[in-house]
């Protein structure tokens, strides 16, 4: 499994913390950015993760903005890209059993590092449950290319 990462100035922090637990947990990843504090636009990083991700070089990506609604609306503006903005870990633990979310995103200025490395750690280690919500999964996709 190889992550995807990315985030704005807001998340840099996070981004940050965030590589030392992936290298704890020997998970490869990829960071696309920002690599400084400096204030950027967090759709530039997010459609380059999100983009990543769903050609299929990544299995899964994680983005980080001040509050992760930023990232998530650009994470879901991608074909094939389902992202979930998750606060804590039995969000992060649904959103991957019934959506499949193939993106995490976080909130960098509303999460303590100790609860969002909860957080990842469940959604990185919570398969897809299948069934029922393959179903609505397909349905999304059906969407996707106006055919529902
Ligand atoms: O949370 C965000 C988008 O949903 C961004 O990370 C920014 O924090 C937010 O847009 C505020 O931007 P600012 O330039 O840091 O004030």
């Amino acid at each position: 499994m190889k992550i995807a990462i990315g985030a704005d100035h807001a998340g840099y922090m996070l981004k940050e913390e965030l590589k030392h637990w992936l290298d704890e947990w020997n998970i490869p990843y990829h960071d696309f950015g920002t690599y400084s504090p400096e204030r950027v636009d967090y759709p530039d990083y997010g459609i380059l993760v999100a983009r990543a991700v769903a050609k299929g070089g990544f299995e899964k990506g994680i983005l980080i903005c001040g509050t992760g609604i930023g990232m998530s609306i650009v994470a879901n503006k991608v074909k094939g890209i389902r992202a979930a903005l998750c606060r804590d870990p039995y969000e992060a633990k649904l959103s991957r059993e019934h959506n499949d979310a193939n993106i995490l995103a976080l909130g960098g200025r509303i999460l303590g590092f100790d609860l969002a490395k909860e957080i990842v750690r469940v959604w990185l280690n919570t398969e897809f449950s299948g069934g029922r919500h393959k179903v609505r999964i397909d349905k999304i996709s059906r969407i996707e290319e106006d055919e529902l």
